[in-house]
């Protein structure tokens, strides 16, 4: 069982950490209010004019490769690059690295900048580790979520992790699973319907990104990102109950970014196991 009190809450996040976000268009709102719910500032620029400026305050990184083109992978880079100058953690989300080589392409390229956190769901990462994906576009598949699938990845992730000793690898879906090093964290929260609106998973890496920039340590701020945003869905399960309609759900899970934090004791509800 994963003690609750291992960790301290990082809320508030103090000092409030600026999040500049290299993301896709499709999310981009979504994930800049999100950043804002739980007390971050974020700052979604592809201009590399702007980097060498904007670097002196950054204090965390979302590159995320859901609309890529030529121009925003040198962004990219170069944000990657201004990062490790100021020491600024990173966090990469390869959105969809399972249906495009170009994808696997920068997806590797990016690993190799040894970013702070390397996320995706659990089809994306399957593809990261070599291993064969059914991910469909930008979305995971159920045969890759079963359990000899999630124990070859956990071994994939492992094998990575031996190589990559500075990145901590999480894979999202019913079950997330989260390796840093050798240690193995498997989380249990969130809802169903988390998987049926656009934009969760963004939403994860850009709040890991928001901790990491607070000066939270990578394991927890992994850990608990994941978590929150899983009660989060949770408590808007029970609050729409009468309407589960999805955009309410999506809509009431939002609301709880900014309020579930407000409740000392939300870690209680966090339900994860070292494996
Ligand atoms: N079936 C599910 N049950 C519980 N939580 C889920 C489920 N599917 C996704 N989540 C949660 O939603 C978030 C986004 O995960 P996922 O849908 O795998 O990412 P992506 O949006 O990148 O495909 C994660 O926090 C994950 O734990
Ligand atoms: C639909 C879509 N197409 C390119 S990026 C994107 C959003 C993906 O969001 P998430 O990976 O969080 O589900
Ligand atoms: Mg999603």
């Amino acid at each position: 069982m994963l003690r609750v009190n291992q960790f301290q809450t990082p809320f508030p996040l103090i000092p409030s950490p600026l999040v500049h976000c290299i993301t896709n268009s499709v999310t981009c709102e979504t994930v800049a209010n999100s950043v804002l719910y739980i007390g971050g500032k974020p700052i979604m620029t592809e201009d590399t004019r702007d980097f060498s400026d904007l670097y002196e305050q950054v204090g965390g990184v979302l590159i995320n490769i859901g609309h890529l083109s030529e121009e925003k992978e040198t962004a990219m880079e170069l944000a990657v690059e201004e990062a490790h100058k100021h020491n600024v953690p990173i966090v990469v989300d390869n959105v969809g690295v399972s249906s495009s080589r170009i994808r696997k392409e920068v997806a590797n390229k990016l690993l190799s900048f040894e970013p702070t956190v390397v996320k995706g769901n659990v089809s994306e990462m399957r593809t990261l580790c070599n291993l064969a994906s059914h991910g469909k576009g930008v979305d995971a598949a159920e045969e890759d979520q079963d359990s000899s699938a999630m124990k070859e990845l956990e071994e994939g992730l492992l094998a990575l992790a031996k190589i990559h000793l500075n990145t901590c690898f999480l894979a999202t879906g019913p079950s997330d699973l989260v390796v840093y090093q050798s240690q193995i964290v498997l989380l249990q929260n969130g809802i169903e319907a988390l998987d049926q609106f656009t934009g969760t998973g963004d939403v994860v890496g850009a709040l890991i990104a928001a901790l990491l920039g607070s000066g939270v340590d990578v394991l927890p701020s992994v850990l608990q990102a994941v978590s929150y945003f899983n009660l989060c869905g949770e408590e808007a399960l029970e609050i729409v109950q009468n309407d589960a309609k999805i955009a309410s759900i999506r809509e009431e899970t939002l609301n709880q970014l900014s309020l579930l934090k407000q409740n000392e004791s939300w870690q209680n509800g966090i339900k994860g196991d070292w494996l």
